[in-house]
């Protein structure tokens, strides 16, 4: 069995201001029966990583570069990302892939350069719906699976998180059937691979998550989690989540 995760994606959004929503998850997250991780924009990391200090919150990236140092402007590093408080990154986000070109071999080199700084990366892998609609979701997703999470990488420094890329952001989800379709998919690609190792790794559904509709995509098979957008913006959405996810 997997540990359980709601983890949050900012995406570019957040200013200082709006730390005071980390403040307000203090009591939700103390009682949580699950990790919490926030993942805001690079700039929040380190005052977020120190608020969040004193509560039981993981702070995380939403990149970083697949070498350590050097001439790579505008790009950060994992080390970076822990040098701030980072313990975790999102890597292969539908959106990092669509907005800068990145593929699943680079992706990989990012995991590899993110486990090397003692980070626990988020591997997102999702299909588009045009792929949906041509019938091809599960090669896609194995696929992405296969070639974005390198074969030595421990379990407990990998989580990975379907996203239909049609899904996020749209109010639309996926039915309850098939996203267990896809995770249980997931799971066994990564038992081929990694054998009984696979059942540790967080499974999380992330699109349009909700607190109205958390509970019911918490039920379904193999489904250890959620990476939540728009919802994890306000504590009082991303609380719902938070408990959702506790009860499951
Ligand atoms: O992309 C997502 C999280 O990484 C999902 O975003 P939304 O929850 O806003 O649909």
């Amino acid at each position: 069995m997997a540990r359980k995760l709601a983890a949050g994606n900012w995406k570019m959004n957040g200013m200082t201001a709006d730390l005071v929503e980390v403040d307000a998850l203090a009591e939700v997250v103390e009682a949580a029966q699950c990790e919490v991780l926030l993942c805001p924009p690079a700039t929040l990391i380190a005052p977020m990583a120190a608020r969040a200090g004193l509560m039981s919150l993981y702070v995380g990236g939403q990149t970083c570069h697949s070498a350590g140092s050097g001439a790579h402007t505008g790009d950060i590093s994992a080390a970076m990302l822990a040098d701030a408080g980072a313990t975790h990154v999102i890597l292969g986000h539908s959106e990092r892939r669509a907005d800068h070109g990145e593929s699943s071999t680079d992706v990989a080199l990012q995991v590899t350069a993110a486990i090397d700084a003692g980070l626990v990366a988020i591997v997102c892998v999702g299909e588009t719906e045009a792929e949906r609609d041509a019938g091809v979701t599960l090669q896609v997703v194995a696929s992405q699976v296969a070639g974005s999470i390198p074969s030595g990488a421990a379990p407990e420094q990998i989580v990975v998180a379907y996203e239909p890329v049609w899904a996020i952001g749209t109010g639309r989800t996926p039915t309850l059937e098939q996203i267990a379709e896809v995770h249980d998919h997931i799971r066994s690609e990564l038992a081929t691979r990694r054998g009984g190792a696979a059942d540790a790794i967080p499974l999380l559904y992330g699109g349009s998550v909700k607190p109205g509709n958390a509970a019911e995509i918490f039920a379904v098979s193999n489904v250890d989690g959620a990476l939540v957008g728009g919802a994890s913006l306000k504590a009082a959405d991303f609380s719902g989540i938070i408990e959702a996810l506790s009860a499951a």
